[in-house]
């Protein structure tokens, strides 16, 4: 038999990863709305879409602060390459004029 009083802080941590997972969402959405505009600009600039240099400052700023949050700074910096890859290919389409 299901144990109800389980059952019910199942939902209410669910429900706390429902609001994490919208916040998340939209932070990404505006995130991805300013790196538009750096991949315009710097399409504008004919300006190389990668910057390792940035990329390399950013990564230890996020280790860090990941290290602070108890969050594995290995997995903030996978995010973070992630993200940055699909930011890239945005950059290199905005420039081909594919965007
Ligand atoms: O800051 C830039 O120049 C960007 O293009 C943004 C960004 C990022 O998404 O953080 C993406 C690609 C660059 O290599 C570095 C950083």
């Amino acid at each position: 038999m299901v144990d109800t009083e389980a059952t019910a802080e199942l939902l209410s941590l669910r429900s706390t990863i429902d609001n994490i997972d919208a916040a998340l969402i939209h932070m990404l959405a505006e995130r991805f709305k300013a790196t538009q505009q750096v991949g315009r600009l710097k399409a504008e600039h004919d300006l190389p879409a990668a910057d390792p240099e940035r990329e390399k400052r950013q990564i230890a700023r996020l280790r860090a602060l990941a290290e602070d949050a108890h969050l594995d700074p290995a997995f903030a910096e996978k995010w973070f390459n992630f993200v940055v890859a699909e930011v890239i290919h945005h950059h290199e389409q905005i420039a081909a004029g594919e965007r």
